[in-house]
């Protein structure tokens, strides 16, 4: 692990199940890595392990065997709550669901995981002030979830994400809730922020469009990873006719 990497992932076998159910292993031996300020997808059909893997790296579950390093970190030596404190500060989740709390309004939600971390009020004032901004949901800070959009609904998903300054940023089917023209804000806007802010992106995702957006994709088969495409110097349009022409190939 040099400076440059944020995730070193080697060896990583799950296996649930064991005891009084079947044992089925989903991940089967897992090794990659992700450069600082890299955009990185994982693709699979469904059941082939990527939930699990985003599990693992969202520190929300423990491999059955093998390591997972994130910014140093190897996650195996912290204990519960060393783990939700590194959660809090080196990581920011963006899911489908949106997962925003119907009782807060939209300045309640970006604020959360800030109180949980302690930050004095003045300066969460500043941090959500920025990333309202830098979101375009500054008119949006009062209402409360029932009242926005979809497309709303994620940008202020994406603001909690962001607010905490995160160095990795896991994101599950971030548009599979979303219409074509919101899917596309969501991935322009978390292109954007790859790029200004330098943060990470690890995405999961089914989808070819959203995966066009990443500089290089995992495709992921029975529990491991099979091939990796990258983008190198091809537009987007060219990356997503070579993701679809590999899914068509490998199906
Ligand atoms: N808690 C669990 N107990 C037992 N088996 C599980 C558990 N979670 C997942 N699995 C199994 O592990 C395999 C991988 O599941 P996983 O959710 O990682 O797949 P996925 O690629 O994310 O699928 P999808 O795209 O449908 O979400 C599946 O066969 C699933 O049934």
């Amino acid at each position: 692990m040099n400076d440059h990497t944020i995730v070193e992932v080697s060896g990583v076998h799950k296996v649930y199940g064991g005891k009084k159910t079947a044992a089925y292993e989903a991940l089967k031996g897992v090794d990659f890595k992700v450069n600082t300020g890299e955009f990185v997808g994982i693709m699979g059909a469904s059941g082939s392990g990527k939930t699990t893997m985003l599990n693992l790296l969202a520190t929300l579950d423990k491999p059955t065997s093998g390591k997972v390093v994130i910014n140093g970190q190897d996650l195996s030596q912290l204990s519960e709550n060393e783990l939700s404190e590194f959660r809090g500060q080196k990581l920011g989740f963006i899911f489908q669901d949106f997962s925003l709390l119907e009782t807060l309004t939209t300045r309640e939600n970006i604020e959360m995981p800030l109180d949980l971390q302690g930050v004095k009020k003045a300066q969460a004032n500043e941090m959500i002030k920025k990333i309202s901004q830098q979101l375009s949901i500054e008119t949006l800070l009062n209402q409360y979830p029932s009242q926005l959009s979809g497309g709303q609904k994620q940008r202020v998903a994406a603001a909690r994400a962001l607010v905490n300054e995160p160095q990795l940023i896991l994101a599950d089917e971030p548009t599979g809730a979303l219409d074509s023209d919101n899917a596309r804000s969501m991935m322009d806007l978390l292109e954007e922020i790859n790029r200004k802010n330098q943060v990470s992106i690890l995405l999961v995702t089914h989808d070819p469009f959203s995966a066009s957006y990443c500089q290089r994709i995992m495709m992921i088969k029975d529990g491991k990873i099979g091939r990796t495409i990258e983008k190198d110097n091809q537009s987007r349009s060219e990356f997503y006719s070579m993701i679809l022409n590999d899914l068509g190939t490998y199906r």
